[in-house]
């Protein structure tokens, strides 16, 4: 039987993605690995981390079985020579062209997932490329809503995942109160539902919903988005018969008498979910974006300038991103 084909990008030339995706392929994962990246850019990164790497060109063929070390490769030029920790904004489009080439192949099939390593969103923009995430990136390539959620395996503190999702993602703080919307927030709850029982096996999703303002308003005397927006899109799911509960106010929903309630979280920004997840699980906690039409992993970390080339990155996410992602595909 041929291995589950999984599209890894390299992310940021500059950034301990290259090496990450080399320690995944000297690993033993039972997956036909194929990296989207500069093969040269590769194989640098392996050799300065003594990593031993087998590259080879992708065919397409299927493959039945991996060795340690063996990659697969789209060869994707880089337009020019990355040096670790020195970020370069002519290898923008490398980097978009990696990530291209992975949505268009899962979106065909040819993957049956895609595991990403992290970009620098700053450096894409400083060549003059709006962007803001993959999330937006592959949302906008497949004309869907999407949601993102990090999910931290025994982050709950009672052996449970802890699954935090995001009603915004990359956007200012002062941007938030506005781009929060009850059609906005029903349909990121649905997403949200639909996934947690379409690929996590839930069947029945029990989602606390954050409340934007300190104690989630105080009844309206420090902020009406919860009476105005939040609450209004919580009584449409629970009509639809989905188990949404809150707005919660979001300093307590997080302590573990609480959590054990539910499946996932719903924060109303970037920072207010993910401090919490990252505490629970940097390392080893993974980041899925639902409402694709294909699969998609990702690690919890940034490009760790400071790291690249040194060979001290933790690989702990990727591989647990790879692994969900095989999971995820054989579900
Ligand atoms: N998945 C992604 O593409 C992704 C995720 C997060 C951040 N980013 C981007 O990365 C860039 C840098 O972000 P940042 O500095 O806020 O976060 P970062 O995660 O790159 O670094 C934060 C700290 O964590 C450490 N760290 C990160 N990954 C590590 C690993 N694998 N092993 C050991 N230590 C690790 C770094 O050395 C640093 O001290 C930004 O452009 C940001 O947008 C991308
Ligand atoms: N919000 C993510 C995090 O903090 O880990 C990160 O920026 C990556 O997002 P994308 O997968 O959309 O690039």
């Amino acid at each position: 039987m041929s291995l589950p084909r999984l599209a890894l990008t390299a992310g940021e030339p500059a950034g301990i993605g290259p090496e990450l995706v080399a320690r995944l392929a000297a690993s033993d994962l039972p997956a036909d690995l194929v990296a989207i990246a500069d093969p040269a850019l590769l194989a640098q990164a392996a050799r300065a981390a003594g990593i031993e790497l087998s590259l080879r060109s992708y065919d397409g063929a299927p493959v039945t079985a991996r060795a340690r070390g063996e990659l697969r490769v789209v060869a994707t030029t880089l337009s020019a020579a990355a040096t670790p920790g020195r970020l370069d904004p002519r290898n923008a489009p490398y980097v978009l062209a990696t990530l291209a080439r992975a949505a268009d192949g899962a979106g065909s099939g040819e993957f049956a997932a895609i595991v990403t390593a992290p970009v620098h969103k700053g450096v894409i923009n400083d060549a003059g490329i709006p962007f803001t995430g993959h999330t937006e990136f592959f949302a906008a390539r497949a004309g869907r809503d999407v949601v993102m959620m990090l999910t931290a395996p025994g982050g709950a503190r009672n052996g449970g995942d802890l699954r935090v999702a995001l009603a915004t993602t990359h956007l200012p703080l002062a941007a938030v109160p506005a781009a929060i919307t009850r059609a906005g927030l029903v349909q990121t709850l649905r997403i949200l539902c639909d996934d947690l029982i379409a690929h996590f096996r839930i069947a029945a999703p029990r989602i606390a919903v954050l409340g934007l303002n300190p104690h989630a308003g105080e009844g309206g005397h420090l902020g009406r988005e919860e009476i105005d927006v939040i609450a209004p899109a919580i009584g449409q799911l629970r009509a639809a018969g989905f188990d949404v509960q809150g707005p919660i106010p979001a300093d307590t929903a997080f302590v573990p008498t609480q959590l054990q309630r539910y499946d996932a979280v719903l924060a109303m920004y970037h920072d207010q979910g993910l401090p919490v997840l990252k505490h629970a699980g940097f390392g080893h906690a993974v980041n899925v974006t639902l409402g694709l039409p294909y699969l998609r992993t990702s690690v919890d970390h940034g490009t760790a300038l400071d790291l690249a080339g040194t060979g001290r990155a933790d690989p702990g996410s990727l591989f647990a991103a790879a692994r969900l992602a095989l999971a995820l595909a054989r579900s």
